[in-house]
């Protein structure tokens, strides 16, 4: 069992670091196997970040699955963080695009879609193959899809329309549902495309195992539209969700469950501001409480996840 988190911080950012994280640039011997640094610094190797290993006891997530990996990128500045994000999202495209020949990318709303806005520039608007592309909401505002509050919208202005995926590997929700329709409606459009061999299913979970998710998380360590305290939180049967009374507008939403996002080969969450640090600080503590917070309860069966964050989201670390 791996309970390590590796640190990597942007070089140019460490003379500003917290004293900790500058402290621990020089891991002693007993901490994480270093096949786990190797594969973090080869994956970042343009993002000019120096890795940085933590013993398990400073980073540690609550009980990580056999083979899961986490690792903290601090970034001095969100146009670094978008530069590596542009990266890390490009070669894993091409890792599953030769594997498996498609590459299933899960995307939030909010912020992290601008975090994206690299990739539909120069290398990557060339290089990337986008035809293998697959795209996914891990969760969706119950509105029309050319409504302000749609995150198909915020992501096709942003991002989509900027990209040559074809439109039919675009799977937006069928705004023309109830939010209950609309979950079932894609739950079972999901469940098509594990038949067909688009989408993996984790051997292990039984639930399907997305390529890569994309997410952002709220100051109140939100995920998805999976808010602290609320049932839907320990929803573990269903693939996809709804729910009527979320706390963040507008209040009706469909979302992935946990065991979907729990089953993925890599997250990344991307976390930017001081708004932020209370959350990230809890999350990344080692001393959990009962009162868990959704990003508290992402834990990977068997994946990568990355924390993608600046300074700021950082800043309460030091405490
Ligand atoms: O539909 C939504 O509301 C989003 O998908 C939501 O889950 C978002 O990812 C977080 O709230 C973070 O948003 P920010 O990055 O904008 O804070």
């Amino acid at each position: 069992m791996s309970t390590s988190m590796s640190v990597s911080v942007s070089a140019a950012a460490s003379s500003s670091l917290p004293p900790l994280l500058a402290r621990r640039r020089s891991p002693p011997a007993s901490l994480a196997p270093v096949r786990s640094l190797r594969s973090r610094s080869r994956l970042l190797s343009s993002a000019r970040t120096t890795p940085v290993l933590l013993p398990a006891a400073a980073m540690a997530a609550p009980a990580p699955a056999a083979s899961s990996k986490r690792d903290l990128l601090i970034f001095d500045a969100e146009e670094n963080l978008a530069v590596a994000l542009a990266k890390y999202t490009a070669d894993l495209s091409a890792k599953f695009a030769a594997e498996r020949g498609a590459f299933t990318v899960v995307l939030s709303g909010g912020s992290l879609i601008y975090a994206l806005r690299k990739l539909t520039e120069a290398p990557y608007l060339e290089t990337v193959d986008w035809s293998k592309w697959h795209v996914f909401w891990v969760d969706e505002r119950v509105v029309p899809k050319d409504h302000e509050d749609s995150n198909y919208k915020l992501a096709l202005d942003g991002f989509l329309s900027k990209v040559p995926i074809p439109a039919g590997q675009v799977y937006a929700i069928n705004d023309a549902l109830s939010a209950e329709g609309a979950a079932e409606d894609y739950e079972t459009i999901l469940k098509q495309l594990v038949k067909n061999g688009v989408l993996a299913m984790s051997k292990t979970t039984g639930f399907p195992r997305f390529d890569l998710q994309l997410l952002g998380m709220g100051p109140d360590g939100h995920i998805a539209s999976l808010f602290p305290g609320h049932p839907l939180v320990k929803e573990n049967t269903k693939w996809v969700t709804h729910i009527l009374d979320s706390p963040k507008p507008p209040p009706q939403r469909i979302t992935f469950t946990f065991p979907v996002i729990n089953s993925s080969a890599y997250v990344a969450m991307v976390v930017t501001g001081a708004g932020k640090a209370g959350a990230v600080q809890k999350a990344i503590s080692d001393k959990k409480t009962s009162d868990l917070l959704p990003v508290e309860m992402a834990i990977l069966d068997d994946g990568e996840f990355t924390w993608f964050t600046d300074k700021e989201a950082v800043s309460m670390l030091q405490n």
